[in-house]
């Protein structure tokens, strides 16, 4: 830019003016220009800060220097980094007297992208139509190329729904079945002692039973029964080297927990002595002591087939359960 096309301002804020052109490293050149001056006067240590002094707005002291820079001292110019400088090819005559300058930012403008001649994006231009658009609009000419809307009902009055205000419809078959289940008052015939939150008589069930499980002393658990009835346990009450017994009715018929013997049990084929067991029965002794002695399978299936019992009772199974001998079992008939 030369410098004839400066403005005055422009010169004052020292090259600033050159941001204009977008190139922000010439305002450093500027700094740096009166930086180098200040210290070839041999004042450059004192002036070191001048770049930021330079840019602060100029306070009443600050006027013009017109004396150029021939008659000026070396003070008189180190200092006139802190007043204004004038250009150095502009006549005295000719410089305007500036005013405390009201300093605007600097304006930066972006570089303005010139295009080429010919793009090689094509530019999309208005072309004229050869056929008009149809207009969307529903206007009055054009009603007669549409489907007229359809006619109102005759049955509805004005064209209105009305109003269900019975639900389901009086003559429905749903409305014939009664009322919908707990969703209205009870029917006549139904007993007067159901109500609108009770189940209906179809869902209701027998009371259930009362618990008849009795309480266990301490130390007879369950848990304290799966834990000494454990898979190395032998609690079946017969010397330990006995192999499995074959119990016929009439050896079991003697072991009813009486008398100082211990109480067998059969339940499907398998015999069990069920005496360590008695105190951990959640159903009492005395109901455990009904199937003693006998074969238990009935009883045992209509009071809780779901219990496990050949785990619980595996430390405590004699043997198997067999028929009695032919000989032995006309005898003992004879005997009664
Ligand atoms: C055959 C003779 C038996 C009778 C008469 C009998 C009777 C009962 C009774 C009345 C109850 C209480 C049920 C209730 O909760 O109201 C009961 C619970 C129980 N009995 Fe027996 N019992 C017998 C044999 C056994 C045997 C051999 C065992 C061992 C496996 C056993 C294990 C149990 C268990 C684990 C319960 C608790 C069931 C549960 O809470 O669901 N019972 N028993």
């Amino acid at each position: 830019q030369p410098q004839w096309l400066r403005l005055p301002w422009q010169s004052w804020v020292g090259g600033v003016g050159a941001i204009t052109d977008g190139k922000e490293n010439k305002t450093l050149s500027g700094h740096e220009r009166r930086n180098s001056e200040a210290r070839q006067n041999g004042k450059g240590a004192s002036h070191g800060v001048a770049p930021e002094i330079a840019l602060q707005p100029p306070n009443d002291d600050t006027e013009l220097d017109l004396r150029g820079s021939s008659s000026a001292s070396s003070t008189d110019r180190a200092s006139s980094t802190l007043r204004q400088r004038k250009p150095d090819n502009v006549p005295p005559s000719t410089l305007p007297i500036i005013q405390p300058p009201t300093i605007m930012p600097p304006t930066i403008t972006s570089p303005v992208i010139q295009e080429p001649e010919s793009p090689t994006t094509p530019k999309a231009e208005p072309t004229s139509l050869s056929q008009p658009v149809p207009s969307l609009f529903l206007a009055e000419s054009s009603s007669s190329l549409m489907m007229p809307p359809p006619p109102l009902p005759s049955s509805r009055p004005n064209g209105r729904i009305p109003a269900l205000n019975q639900y389901p419809a009086p003559n429905s078959a749903q409305r014939a079945r009664g009322p919908t289940p707990n969703r209205g008052p009870p029917a006549a015939s139904s007993s007067s002692s159901s109500s609108g939150l009770a189940p209906p008589p179809t869902h209701s069930s027998k009371p259930a039973k009362p618990s008849r499980q009795v309480v266990l002393t301490p130390g007879h658990s369950p848990l304290d029964w799966a834990r000494i009835s454990g898979p190395n346990s032998d609690l079946r009450g017969v010397p330990a080297a006995t192999p499995y017994l074959r119990v016929t009715p009439s050896m079991l018929k003697a072991q009813t927990g009486r008398k100082g013997k211990d109480a067998w049990m059969a339940i499907n084929g398998k015999v069990y002595n069920v005496t360590p067991y008695a105190k951990f029965h959640p159903g009492g002794v005395p109901e455990l002591m009904r199937g003693a002695g006998r074969d238990g399978t009935k009883l045992f299936g209509e009071i809780h087939p779901w219990v496990n019992y050949e785990t619980m009772l595996a430390a405590c199974l004699v043997g198997l359960l067999v028929e009695e001998p032919e000989g032995k079992e006309s005898e003992m008939d004879r005997m009664d």
